[in-house]
């Protein structure tokens, strides 16, 4: 649904550069919602700012809904009505809300309908419809100062849907929203890309909301794509930063000199059935070794329960081949362990769910 292709955003001001993407090629699946993160800087603004052409990109392409929408930016006025027409199938939330104070909430969401040249009574029956999908229905009159900041935004997003875009972009929608209105307002974006099959980007430093509502994230690092793939096959794969960062393992290090020689410490990740297996148990009275758990956590992912635990098994890693390969054929993901504490991509704010336990 939408694809970059060798994205690269440079802006020039007083004679210096700054390269904002450095060769981005992203693909958002139609009907998914996919999160970027990164630390700030990162170019993730720069990103979803190109995928609509508010900002221009320097190079590379963007393709949504099978546009090139960097092909219409580039041919002249007559591109510039079917550029226009292409973005006002592009929905934009903002982390500011950015509504009009003059105008009531009804007023906001007319706004772009006026725009696009919606008579009158349409428009105002549009905008009800809209209030009523987040929830606004008795606010149509309200002035935005009389809103909350989770009801600010959630005109934001009516206002974003008025030209029954197939896109929805999302700058940091909740960043400025305490936690339970950012639990809100993701259940909202969530039920809109059920009910109408809306495809959205969003950006986002925090971990949580890719944790409660993405079905794919990517992670950004100095304008580039480091890694992206859906959530499950992200927790899947081993060394995975992003894995790390949604589900970190807190605690339990291996103790000082027990690491290596005669001792193994792997971090092992259940995703679905294997969460409710006692494969450890199996896998001591399997090969007669001792199995430490040296952290371990359950947490539900993207509407599916994951669990990650950190182990120490006796013996060196060449005599656990064997039984590492036990776990790896019962669909865990098992790896070195990695050294403990948020890894290089974001702020790190994911808690885990579970304390530590030592069961020996
Ligand atoms: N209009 C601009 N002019 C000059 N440099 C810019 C402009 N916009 C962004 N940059 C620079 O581009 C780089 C990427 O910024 P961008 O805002 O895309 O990152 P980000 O990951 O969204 O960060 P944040 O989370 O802080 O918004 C930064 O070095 C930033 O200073």
């Amino acid at each position: 649904m939408i694809t970059t292709t060798g994205l690269t955003k440079v802006y020039r001001s007083r004679g210096r550069e700054v390269t904002a993407l450095d060769g981005v090629d992203l693909h958002v699946r139609e009907g998914e919602v996919f999160g970027v993160v990164g630390r700030s800087g990162a170019g993730k603004s720069s990103l979803i700012r190109c995928v609509n052409l508010l900002e221009r990109p320097t190079s590379g392409t963007v393709v949504v809904d099978g546009r090139d929408l960097t092909a219409l930016a580039g041919r002249g006025p007559r591109a510039g009505a079917e550029l226009r027409r292409a973005r006002s199938r592009i929905g934009m939330v903002f982390q500011h809300f950015n509504l009009l104070s003059s105008r009531t909430v009804q007023g906001n969401v007319e706004l772009p309908l006026e725009i696009l040249g919606v008579p009158g009574r349409e428009r105002a029956r549009k905008a009800r419809e809209l209030l009523g999908l987040v929830g606004l229905a008795d606010h149509a009159r309200s002035w935005p100062a009389q809103l909350s900041g989770g009801q600010k935004q959630r005109v934001g997003i009516a206002r974003a849907l008025a030209g029954d875009p197939k896109v929805l972009l999302s700058d940091e929608a909740t960043s400025a929203l305490d936690p339970e209105t950012t639990r809100s307002v993701l259940e909202l974006l969530r039920d809109l890309n059920r009910q109408l099959g809306l495809t959205v980007l969003l950006i986002t430093h925090e971990m949580d909301v890719v944790k409660t509502v993405c079905d794919s994230a990517a992670l950004m690092r100095d304008g580039r794509v480091v890694e992206s793939g859906t959530v499950s096959d992200l927790l899947a794969t081993p060394g995975s930063e992003l894995a790390r960062e949604l589900f970190p393992l807190a605690g339990g290090r291996p103790r000082e000199g027990e690491e290596g020689g005669d001792r193994t410490v792997v971090d092992v990740t259940f995703h679905g059935e294997s969460t409710t297996r006692p494969l450890i148990s199996q896998l001591s009275r399997t090969y007669g070794i001792d199995v430490s758990i040296l952290g371990a956590a359950m947490d539900t992912i993207g509407g599916r329960q994951v669990g990650r635990m950190r182990i120490e098994l006796s013996g060196s890693p060449e005599d656990n081949a064997v039984p590492i390969g036990f776990l790896r054929e019962r669909g865990l993901t098992v790896e070195p362990a990695a050294p403990f504490g948020p890894a290089a991509g974001t702020t790190g704010t994911t808690e885990t769910t579970e304390t530590v336990k030592e069961l020996r």
